[in-house]
């Protein structure tokens, strides 16, 4: 397991670009198995859950080439079912969530798919219902098999259907909408999740034939087609990133400038981090952070404490509710941080607790944050990252921290930021890789 060592303290200063987005990424290399033609896909970011499912979907026969840095083409002219079931396709397969994603587009193109139970961040349950039920409304036969421990999924013929969706799943909605674009008639899908991530993923196979109209709503009427072509699709920046460095900056009182955000596609994002007390503005595309030495938490309209909630878009991502609550550390004033979406994203908080800050885990989902205004630093210690944006929001901690922190288990930040230590040496952080 490899670890980062950091002395805290340093304020940072100068620009940072963000990489493409991981699980954009994951969905739009997912969607070149709908077709035999050539997809050229750019910004796509070097990281171990995209490294991991570009090597799956080579391992299942598509011809990958890396044209130039984050620009790849993919051919999947030649795509071989049997090797679903090889042990390591499987064992890699369970390493990252996004490798469910390639059940829609092989069942819409080949009839069938199997999938052992894919992983992702331990955040707490993480189940399927979506996918499954999407599928079954398609006319797909879901079944368990017992003795290779993954899931089955066939059909004679899709066929387009209304469906509500029992949540707005992020993958769930991405896996339905591919599996339908070849499906027979027209599919209806209500509730659907609507991250930029989708819009993006529906816009790319629109380009390579698909009809689906609402894209970027959570409505999405999709009529089947026969076939799908080739296109050229490019990745947008990644909005957790984006987020993570306005916290980063704003807990090192740093001056930093976030180039090319893709403002239009950033949400709610912005607004949260006003919330929270933190300056910054857009300059044409980027967000120039200036240096403050003190950030003071809103409250709401009726004088009451400021909550940080989590929902499915347009609300507040769950993936930036970790770097929020790490922020809040060294706000002026208090807030209450709830993660609604996840059951068990939260118990990161006892490290920064050993770091001094004051933080009460009222319960699984809720925690209360008293900034303490920089009066006092967190103090630097060794902790684990235990998911990906803990893992991260723990790197911001021990940034803005006293003395010298630990990070073992940086392979789950590794999952999500490219060369994370890299770009932030060059903004003058003291990190390395031990
Ligand atoms: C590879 C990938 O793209 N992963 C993202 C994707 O995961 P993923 O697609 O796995 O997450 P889902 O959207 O399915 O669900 C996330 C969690 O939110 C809950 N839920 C979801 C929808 C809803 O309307 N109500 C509700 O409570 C689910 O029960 C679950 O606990 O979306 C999550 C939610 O943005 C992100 O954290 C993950 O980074
Ligand atoms: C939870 C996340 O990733 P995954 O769904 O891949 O586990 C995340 O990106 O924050």
């Amino acid at each position: 397991m490899a670890a980062f060592e950091i002395f805290g303290g340093n304020r940072l200063s100068g620009e940072i670009v963000p990489q493409g987005a991981k699980n954009e990424a994951l969905q739009v290399i997912c969607a070149v198995l709908l077709t035999p033609e050539k997809v050229t896909i750019s910004n796509i970011p070097d990281i171990r859950d995209v490294n991991k499912l570009i090597d799956l979907v080579g391992m299942l026969g598509v011809k990958v080439e890396k044209v130039s840095e984050g620009t790849y083409t993919f051919q999947a002219d030649a795509v071989n079912l049997d090797t679903l079931y090889s042990p390591e396709y499987g064992k890699k397969a369970t390493e990252l969530r996004g490798s469910i994603m390639l059940v829609g587009p092989l069942l819409t193109r080949f009839g069938y798919a199997v999938v052992p139970q894919p992983g992702g961040d331990k955040i707490g349950r993480r189940r399927l219902d979506t996918h499954y039920i999407g599928f079954q409304k398609l006319g797909a036969e879901v079944g368990f098999d017992e003795d290779s421990s993954h899931v089955k999924v066939i059909t004679k013929g899709l066929k387009g259907v209304y469906m509500l969706l029992d949540e707005a799943s992020v993958t769930g909605t991405a896996n339905v909408v591919m599996a339908a674009v070849m499906a027979k008639g027209t599919t209806t899908i209500y509730n659907a999740a609507c991250e930029p991530y989708l819009f993006q993923l529906c816009t790319m196979l629109n380009a390579m034939g698909a009809k689906i109209s609402g894209v970027g709503s959570n409505l999405l009427v999709i009529e089947g087609v026969e076939s799908m072509g080739g296109c050229n699709h490019r990745i947008l920046p990644d909005m957790i990133e984006v987020g993570s460095f306005i916290g980063l900056a704003a807990i090192t009182r740093s001056e930093l400038t976030i180039k090319n955000v893709a403002r239009e596609h950033l949400g709610i994002t912005p607004e949260i981090f006003h919330r929270l007390g933190i300056n910054f503005e857009f300059r044409n595309d980027d967000i120039y952070i200036p240096q403050q030495d003190s950030y003071e938490v809103q409250r709401f309209f009726d004088g009451s404490i400021m909550t940080i909630a989590d929902a499915p878009w347009p609300g507040f991502t769950p993936d930036l509710i970790s770097v929020a609550l790490v922020v809040a550390t060294q706000a002026k004033g208090s807030v209450l941080i709830h993660q609604k979406m996840f059951e068990s994203r939260l118990f990161f908080v006892d490290k920064l607790i050993e770091m001094g800050a004051q933080i009460i885990l009222c319960d699984p989902h809720r925690a209360v944050v008293i900034g303490m205004n920089h009066e006092q630093s967190l103090r630097g210690t060794r902790m684990t990252s235990p998911d990906i944006r803990a893992g991260v929001s723990l790197l911001i901690a021990a940034l803005s921290a006293e003395g010298r922190s630990v990070i073992d288990n940086i392979e789950q930040i590794d999952r999500g930021y490219q060369d994370i230590d890299g770009r932030l040496r060059a903004l003058g952080a003291d990190i390395r890789r031990l």
